[in-house]
Parts: C-alpha cells; structure tokens; sequence
C-alpha cells in the first residue's frame, strides 16, 4: 500500500488534465491510493487574472479540488508535482509552497520518497525540459528520490513532432494563446509517470 499525492497548479487547466490522467495510471497500481490536490493560489493573482474568461473556466472546473497543505505532503508514500512554467521555470505559487514546508525539511519528512514533475509550455522550446530540471534541486534538497521518464516505456519521445515528454517530465504544449489541449501521447506519458511514481513509493516501502 502506497500514497500517491498529485499536487498541481494550473492558471488553464492545461496541468489539471494532465493531473487526471498521472492520477489514472497510479490509481491501476495495486494497493495505492491517490489524491489529487491544488497548490493555493496567490489572492493578488486571482483579483489579476478575474478579467481572463479562460483563467475564471478553469478554475470553475477545478473548484472541487481540494488545496494542498504540508499535512498531505507527509501523508505521501511518493509526490508528483504538476507544474506549468513560468519563464523557464516553476511558477511563484509552487516555489511558496514549497517554502512554507520547511518544517518537514528541517526533520526530514520528505527524505526517501518518491518525486516527479509533469511541466507544460506555451511553446515547444519555452522550457518544458528546464522546468523539471530547477525543480529537481529543491525536490533533492527534501532528500527525495527523483524518478524520470524511461524512453523504453515512452515511444511517444522519439518524434520530432510537436509533443510534449522528455527523460525528465511527462509534458504539454498549450500553444501561445492556451487553444492547444494535452493530446492523446502526452496524456500517455503522464499515465505512465504515475505508474511508475506508484511503483517505486510502493518499492521503496518494501510493498514489491
Ligand atoms: C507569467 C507567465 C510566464 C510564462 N512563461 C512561459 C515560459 O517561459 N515558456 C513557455 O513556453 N510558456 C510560458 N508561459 C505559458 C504557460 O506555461 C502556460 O500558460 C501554461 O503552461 C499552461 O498551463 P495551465 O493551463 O495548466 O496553466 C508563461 C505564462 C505566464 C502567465
């Protein structure tokens, strides 16, 4: 038996879609139970963005989300962070949060569990791939086990199309104006990550 958390941010809900589909594969997991939950959005943002009819439907369709709280994080058996960049990296809202569980890296609360990171892009080069790197020096600084996406179980990877998915994170590209949605490889890959997650939490807690 293995817990699964999902905490995720997403302005578009572009993340939120791939939230579903990382919690779907963990979910097939023998033995694991998954949660899927929110990073509290910041007040200045939400007064900000309330003019952007995509931003209000999107968090309409989240609103049965619960928010995350450090309690879940200690809760988690393995954690799979969903993360839109923000100028090549993870937006203020995650950093926070982030911030504000000091208390569990200060008695190690985090060390030895299971990580990853799903990212998306407004673009192709916009940094879907240095998003999941940055993320990776605070996850390592919690003591937690960074755990990637193998080629060997993502054929998706080897196009040079347009796709999100690299060794580092299952990802999305969500065009410049936000009209592209996760498309059917991507939403595979993110799956897959959360199968894998749940199998090493489950691994690493002597369940297999
Ligand atoms: C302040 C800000 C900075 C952004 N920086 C980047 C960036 O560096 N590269 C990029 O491709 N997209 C960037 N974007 C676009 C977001 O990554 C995109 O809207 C997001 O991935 C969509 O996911 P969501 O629908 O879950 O919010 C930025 C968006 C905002 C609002």
């Amino acid at each position: 038996m293995a817990n699964i958390l999902i905490p995720y941010y997403s302005s578009y809900g572009h993340i939120y879609k791939m939230a579903l589909a990382v919690a779907e594969g963990a979910r097939g997991v023998d033995g694991c139970e998954v949660k899927v939950v929110k990073i509290p959005e910041f007040e200045a943002t939400k007064k900000f963005m309330s003019s952007q009819d995509a931003y209000v439907k999107a968090q309409e369709d989240q609103s049965d989300i619960p928010e995350a709280t450090t309690d879940d994080l200690e809760w988690a058996d393995g954690i799979i962070w969903g993360i839109p960049t923000r100028y090549g990296m993870m937006p203020a809202q995650m950093k926070q949060f982030l911030d504000a569980a000091g208390g569990l890296w200060a008695k190690g609360a985090l060390e030895g569990k299971a990580t990853a990171v799903f990212s998306s892009t407004a673009t192709i080069h916009g940094g879907q791939e240095s998003t999941a790197i940055t993320t990776f020096v605070p996850l390592m600084h919690f003591g937690m086990i960074f755990v990637g996406l193998p080629y060997g179980e993502n054929s998706e990877m080897n196009t040079a199309e347009s796709i999100g998915g690299s060794p580092y994170s299952a990802s999305t590209i969500a065009g410049g104006d936000g009209s592209l949605q996760p498309q059917d490889g991507e939403l595979k890959m993110a799956s897959r990550l959360g199968v894998r997650v749940a199998k090493v939490a489950s691994a690493l807690k002597g369940n297999i």
